[in-house]
């Protein structure tokens, strides 16, 4: 594979790490996106917006080929939860997750330049939550990790003990859905 050809349009260390442990080669290049639903928007929309915008305004700013954006949410009872504002949201987030399902989604783009071909999906994992006490969300949100993360919480972190189930895929949940991502890259011609 030709260095360079691929550029990752994210800041998150979890998307690069997931990325790269798939043996691909890639650059990275953060985008900076403002990340608000427009009023009415399906969930599964809003990602896949936000990766698309991620994916196409990275390619004006920098080299390569293909670009890929990607953007997760967590939605529970109809509220999309980006990242927490303060430490007072991520113990609002938690305790609205404890105990019930909620939806994890990815959305991710791949841009192609030398096409203008663009490709967008979104992938759902579903997750269960057990019944959070109280202390064990006040010593989470205190460790900071719950700040950087949609929904307040990371599954690959201090949050894995609180997940009872989980249906769909994993690296969905942590930020890129891997399975997906590498075999749309391979079809394209990127692999
Ligand atoms: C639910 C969940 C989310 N996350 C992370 C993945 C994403 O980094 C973050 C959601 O924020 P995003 O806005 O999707 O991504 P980002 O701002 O971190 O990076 P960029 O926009 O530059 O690509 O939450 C976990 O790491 N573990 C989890 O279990």
């Amino acid at each position: 594979m030709e260095k360079g050809r691929i550029v990752l349009a994210s800041a998150s260390p979890r998307r690069l790490e997931l990325l790269a442990s798939a043996g691909v080669e890639f650059d990275v290049f953060a985008s900076d996106i403002p990340e608000e639903p427009i009023p009415g928007e399906a969930p599964a929309d809003f990602a896949v917006r936000l990766a698309r915008d991620k994916a196409v305004a990275t390619a004006a700013r920098t080299e390569g080929r293909w670009f890929v954006g990607a953007d997760t949410i967590v939605v529970c009872a109809g509220e999309i939860m980006g990242k927490p504002v303060d430490e007072a949201d991520a113990v609002r987030m938690l305790r609205k997750l404890s105990g019930v399902s909620h939806e994890v989604i990815t959305g991710y783009a791949v841009y192609d330049r030398e096409r203008d071909g663009l490709l967008c999906k979104a992938v759902v994992t579903r997750v269960v939550f057990k019944p959070l006490r109280d202390e064990e969300i006040s010593a989470y949100v205190a460790t900071g990790c719950p700040m950087d993360k949609a929904g307040a919480y990371a599954i690959q972190g201090g949050a894995a003990y609180m997940v009872e189930r989980i249906d769909g895929s994993y690296t969905n949940v942590v930020g890129l859905p891997l399975c997906e991502v590498v075999e749309d890259l391979r079809r394209i011609g990127a692999l």
